[in-house]
């Protein structure tokens, strides 16, 4: 299996590309960066800490990846795919793609959300929504991963929404995140003195990620008609942390029972026993998702928190668990990572 990545500069398509490396399926990834530039670059040079490495970075070309290569996956800015995956899409070539340009089936709601042209009807059409508990990629040359907050706050959902055990006007999702979820580029907003000792909301209201949780939220359940969905971020590098709250008349034995038994066969979503809220440290570094379920019966509010990795679980971790179902490899190869600790 050879594996051809586009993106490797970025943090999410680094640690992809560390996560290929030691995937007992991938015997050779092709490292591809701008089509527009001729230049083939030492990956040292782009991102010196891979030490030693001598792979190079090449000039990105369809033709050459089609013919070499049997999957290809692009950990690239948003709008990138839009531009650059349609040859791949017209000829069923399997793609794999971290960004959100093709999760959101409806151009209207694309160009509302994330004030760009969306790709073109017919593309769209073809795109698979890859969160990996909740479908399989088998069968789906274009896969679409899913957005970092939008994989922690709908794997903390699903069990409620599913099996209708909340008030689905009710959901309020409190989401935070390490600062490398803004990707590499420098913004005021993620500067080192800006971030450190700092607490910041941000795009209250208007992320991205609301749509793409709804679009998710309303196959579950029709009746889901909004969710009140804050980002904040953290002073850390990496790690989302949502707590999510919801209005419910169950008991705290049955939400703890329905968590248990949604995930009960899934290697990645740990359900904590009751009384346990995870925290960020036991996923950091992994592929996991931790859940914690808390009843309050005297404002009959049901508390769920949800914790992961964003490079990980919520990018290249879960562009793993999807290629692994793509080509029918063992749901766990390439993904056996401990946590960092202390
Ligand atoms: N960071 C996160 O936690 C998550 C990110 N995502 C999504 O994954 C994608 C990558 O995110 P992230 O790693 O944070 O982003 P970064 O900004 O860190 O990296 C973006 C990468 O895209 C490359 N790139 C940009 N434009 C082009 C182009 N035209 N052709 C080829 N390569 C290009 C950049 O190359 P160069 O440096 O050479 O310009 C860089 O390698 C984004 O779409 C993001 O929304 C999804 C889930 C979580
Ligand atoms: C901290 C931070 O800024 N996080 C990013 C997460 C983006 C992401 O997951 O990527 P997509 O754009 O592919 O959905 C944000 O809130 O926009």
């Amino acid at each position: 299996m050879n594996a051809a990545l586009v993106g490797v500069t970025g943090y999410s398509g680094m640690v992809l590309y560390q996560l290929l490396q030691q995937h007992p399926e991938v015997a050779a990834i092709r490292l591809f960066g701008h089509p527009d530039n001729s230049q083939v670059q030492p990956l040292v040079e782009a991102v010196p800490n891979f030490i030693g490495d001598q792979t190079l970075i090449e000039p990105l070309d369809p033709a050459v990846i089609m013919a070499e290569c049997d999957v290809i996956f692009f950990a690239t800015s948003a709008g990138v795919t839009t531009e650059l995956a349609t040859p791949f899409i017209a000829a069923n070539f399997p793609v794999i793609d971290l960004s959100g340009d093709y999760r959101l089936l409806d151009p209207t709601t694309f160009t509302k959300w994330y004030h760009k042209p969306a790709p073109a009807v017919s593309a769209l059409q073809q795109s698979h929504y890859g969160l990996a508990e909740f479908a399989n990629a088998a069968g789906h040359s274009y896969i679409a991963n899913p957005g970092c907050y939008a994989t922690a706050t709908l794997l903390g959902l699903a069990p409620l929404v599913q099996q209708h055990l909340i008030d689905p006007t009710s959901i309020i999702v409190d989401a935070k995140s390490g600062t490398s979820g803004a990707g590499k580029k420098l913004a005021t907003s993620t500067h080192f003195s800006q971030t450190d000792e700092n607490l910041q909301l941000y795009k209250v209201n208007r992320h991205q990620h609301i749509p793409e949780i709804m679009q998710q939220l309303k196959i579950w359940d029709d009746n889901v008609p909004a969710i009140q969905f804050t980002t904040t971020l953290l002073p850390i590098v990496r790690g989302i942390m949502d707590t999510i709250y919801a209005k419910s008349e169950a008991t705290a034995e049955q939400l703890q029972a329905a968590f248990t038994a949604t995930y009960a066969d899934q290697p990645f979503v740990r359900v904590l026993p009751a009384g346990q809220l995870p925290t960020l440290k036991e996923v950091v570094g992994t592929n996991f998702c931790d859940l914690g379920i808390s009843y309050n019966p005297v404002t009959h509010t049901v508390l769920v928190v949800s914790v992961i990795d964003n490079l990980l679980k919520g990018a290249a971790g879960q562009a793993i668990q999807n290629f692994n179902q793509y080509f029918g490899f063992a749901a766990t190869a390439g993904l056996q990572l401990a946590a960092l600790m202390p």
